[in-house]
């Protein structure tokens, strides 16, 4: 085959690549990790390496780049965050002790799910890794934040769902479990990675015995499986300590209000669907917490309100104590400014990654906690409660304090990490260092003296440590005997003697000993933090709690939300609500607050009004506003009285000036059929301009349609805006559906004016012209329009219903007898053509024909 034989090398490295096929292998040489063959050309190309390679003048030169070790973490974020897996291969042993080759091995496993984001730094962002388990009748899901050790699990009959969940979560990774001929796990395998996540698998869905200290609060054997699942190839890939995971929770989906991505971005609720930012989104808007973890937990709260009355009002009240206690809060949220990350700095104690600037750092955020207890203290009695439970952990903070230097350097292994007083022994050896640094200090003035030799200096220098230098000049003065040669210069001699060899060797040895001790003390430290991870991360999940209801007390403040109250009796009533997001956008004063009012009897609004009025505002005002009250949040109105809602549907365009192909009419049918299909009579439905992606005829038919099995069939809670204005007069037919109108006013000149409000009744006119002629299209081409419509107008609109017939035929749009009897003649002749083998005046005389047929 012509092939040269590997070296010991490449074969210890294929051996490696073949356990990690999916991954590039991050192989370490030295001070470099080396990718190697396919790994290298692809890795060339990504990271911008420069390719060589391995036996370059051989038969089989292997391709080859490299990266220095210390530099390897952006290499290894760009490759993770493009999808990518990376296996760092650790050198086993000392490759100046090892016999033969050196043993390596992987020692971590690198993936999009896996990969720890920042560091104890203001990250408000959670990375999860999720695995899912499919059975005949549901799928069970599992996730993990392996930055924080939170892992939740649960049960989710239909794909759709496991798939919305993912989404809301962000996930970038699922682990399925390795088997080839479950054909399901394949097929999910398939869909999986079509949704662009990257599709890792597991061998064993069994728990071991750490695993199922994780999970055997669960009561579910899938969850449990799942869980397993989940944990089993995080401890596969991770390779380390991971004492932080928290034992697994189980969620109920019907616990939380359920809404899908759809509207997730139709409301922008954590980013501006335009932007994909975070400003101009609700969470932008509502996000004043002061610690990362409450900024993760504010969002969680918005993507999952809650459903149970009493759960809500336990968060209204704190959120309403904070409200009425200005200073206390303000106080707070100064101590909190000075709190770390605490889940993610127990994660990295646990994982025995923490360096020594993070210990400050946690012993920075444990002593802000005393200070937030003696705030709270001053609140009322739910605030001084909440503050009561606080542990302060002064037993850790004091151990930090007393061992560990304020401003300790980021390596553990150079030293001067611990403080003087805290070990004898390191004291002792500073203190050699200190008397033989004097020494050395006063060598230079005693060699001048006894030498007379004014310049000679004592100097130091990596390779040959101490040495006294004496210019060329000057070296016939040195007495014999007493200098021993260590250098020649070519205008100086360097020279050592015994004494200074003496103490030299002094200094090293106490610097050796003193940076083992200190090492060895602060991993003592460590492992003390480690030993009370479970504190710690309660400790943190109170913190980030009261940072996001003391973050949602500001934001009421500032932006007058008040609170909501619940109610058993289906009624929606909120005086002067507003749209918070759009509002923070215009001039004080300039948005239209309006109310909104559903009593029990009304299941729906029927909006009209001009385009650009303020109805899709409107709706997703409300949708905010039920959303925010049920996370717990006060809301943008004077008041606002809401039932608990289960769910939330929405379609509205938000590719509203775009026009609609036939496929946009099928995600927006199928987005209705999904609210038809699943929304209860304590659902919220808001139907934007449905039916608008068709022919008049169609979409008109379809509106009414839905607009009456919704009143038959579902009951649940609906804003339904339209340009059809024929269908206002549905409201005469059901008792259950109300007209209101968005109010806009011509002014002498003809000129439309927007009034924002909303106004009991239909619309009087629907206005597009108007908004064409407020957009600038040309004013003879509006002229024309105004001219086509009052013909229309004339012709062939009808649309008063009788009370005699039923609502379905009475308001068609066009009055069908009326269209020209000679279309359908039209049409049946056009049916007839074959254009591909008509010629040129055929089809002249063809258009001839058809003109007849029109005149
Ligand atoms: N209540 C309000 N007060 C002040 N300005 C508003 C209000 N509602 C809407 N607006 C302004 O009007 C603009 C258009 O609003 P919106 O998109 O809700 O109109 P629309 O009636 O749904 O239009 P279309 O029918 O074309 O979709 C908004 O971007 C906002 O600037």
């Amino acid at each position: 085959m012509g092939k040269t034989a590997d070296t010991p090398m490449m074969v210890q490295y294929h051996e490696i690549k073949k356990q990690y096929p999916d991954a590039f292998v991050f192989y370490r040489l030295g001070d470099f990790y080396e990718l190697f063959e396919d790994d290298a050309v692809l890795g060339a190309k990504l990271l911008e390496l420069t390719l060589t390679a391995r036996n370059k003048n051989a038969e089989n030169p292997v391709p080859m780049a490299g990266i220095p070790h210390h530099a390897a973490q952006n290499y290894i974020d760009i490759l993770v965050d493009q999808g990518y897996k990376v296996a760092i291969v650790e050198q086993m042993e000392d490759p100046a002790v090892a016999q033969g080759m050196v043993k390596r091995d992987v020692v971590q496993l690198i993936t999009p799910g896996t990969k720890m984001l920042g560091g104890a730094g203001n990250d408000k962002q959670n990375n999860y890794l999720a695995a899912i388990l499919p059975d005949d009748q549901r799928f069970s899901l599992s996730y993990i934040d392996l930055s924080t050790g939170e892992l939740k699990v649960t049960t989710i009959k239909r794909f759709e769902d496991v798939i919305d969940e993912l989404r809301s979560l962000e996930v970038k990774e699922v682990v399925l479990l390795k088997n080839d001929e479950q054909t399901i796990t394949l097929q999910l395998a398939n869909q999986l990675g079509e949704e662009g996540l990257v599709v890792s698998t597991q061998e064993s869905a069994e728990a071991n015995a750490t695993v199922s200290f994780l999970t055997k609060g669960l009561a579910n054997a899938s969850e449990a499986s799942v869980t397993a699942l989940l944990l089993n190839y995080l401890f596969d890939t991770q390779r380390r300590n991971l004492e932080h995971i928290v034992p697994a929770e189980s969620y109920e989906r019907l616990a939380y209000l359920k809404f899908n991505q759809d509207t997730r971005t139709n409301l922008d609720l954590v980013e501006n669907a335009r932007t994909h930012k975070k400003s101009g989104s609700l969470l932008g808007l509502i996000d004043e917490t002061k610690t990362a973890m409450g900024g993760r937990l504010l969002k969680q709260w918005l993507l999952k309100p809650l459903r149970d009355i009493d759960d809500i009002n336990h968060r209204l009240d704190v959120v309403s104590a904070f409200q009425s206690a200005f200073f206390v809060r303000g106080a707070l949220q100064d101590h909190l400014k000075s709190v770390y990350d605490l889940e993610r700095l127990a994660a990295r104690a646990a994982m025995g990654t923490m360096n020594p600037r993070e210990l400050v750092q946690l012993k920075r955020s444990l002593s802000a906690i005393p200070g937030m207890k003696s705030v709270l203290a001053e609140g009322d009695i739910i605030l001084s409660s909440a503050g009561g439970e606080l542990d302060a952990m002064a037993d850790l903070a004091g151990l930090i304090d007393e061992a560990i230097v304020d401003d300790p350097p980021v390596s553990v292994r150079e030293g001067d990490l611990i403080n003087t007083g805290f070990d004898s022994k390191i004291d002792d050896y500073r203190r050699v260092l200190t008397e033989n640094q004097q020494w050395l200090a006063q060598l230079e003035t005693d060699e001048r003296a006894t030498t007379g030799i004014n310049t000679l200096k004592v100097k130091y220098n990596k390779n040959f440590g101490f040495f006294i230098e004496v210019s060329r000049a000057n070296v016939a003065k040195l007495p014999e005997g007493r200098y021993e040669r260590r250098q020649t210069l070519t205008n100086a001699e360097r020279f050592v003697t015994p004494e200074l060899k003496e103490h030299e060797s002094l200094i090293n040895e106490a610097q050796l000993k003193r940076a083992e001790r200190e090492y060895e003390l602060f991993v003592t430290v460590r492992e003390r933090v480690k030993a009370n991870i479970n504190r710690l991360q309660t400790l943190a999940r109170q913190v980030a709690r009261l940072d996001v209801l003391a973050s949602l007390a500001d934001v009421a403040d500032s932006h007058r939300f008040v609170r909501p109250t619940f109610t058993n009796d289906n009624v929606i009533d909120i005086k002067q609500g507003r749209h918070p997001v759009v509002e923070s956008l215009l001039a004080t004063g300039e948005f239209v607050a309006n109310d909104v009012l559903l009593d029990q009897d009304t299941s729906m609004q029927l909006i009209t009004g001009p385009n650009m009025a303020g109805k899709s505002t409107y709706m997703r005002e409300l949708a905010l506003i039920v959303m925010l009250a049920q996370m717990g949040s006060f809301v943008p109105a004077d008041s606002a009285v809401l039932p608990v809602f289960d769910q939330i549907f929405t379609r509205i365009g938000a590719n509203d000036d775009m026009a609609m192909g036939q496929s946009t009419f099928m995600v927006e049918m199928a987005e209705a059929n999904l609210a038809l299909q699943e929304a209860t009579a304590h659902s919220l439905i808001l139907f934007d301009e449905l039916g608008r992606g068709t022919a008049t005829y169609d979409g008109m038919a379809l509106a009414q349609a839905i607009i009456e099995y919704l009143d038959a069939h579902v009951h649940a809670k609906t804003l339904f805006s339209t340009h059809y204005h024929e269908l206002t007069a549905l409201a005469n037919q059901h008792a259950s559906i109300v007209n209101v109108h968005v109010g806009a006013v011509e002014d002498e000149a003809g000129k439309l004016h927007f009034l924002h409000q909303i106004q009991v009744g239909p619309a009087d006119k629907s206005y597009g012209i108007h908004v064409a002629a407020l957009a600038g299209l040309p004013e003879t081409l509006i002229a024309n329009a105004t001219n086509i419509l009052s013909g229309l107008e004339q012709g062939s609109i009808t649309s008063q219903p009788t009370s005699e017939t039923p609502a379905s035929q009475q308001v068609a749009l066009f009055n069908v007898d009326a269209v020209d009897q000679n279309t359908e003649k039209l049409l049946a002749k056009l049916d007839q053509i074959t254009i591909a083998t008509m010629t040129p005046l055929d089809a002249l005389n063809l258009l001839a024909d058809l003109k007849k047929l029109r005149s």
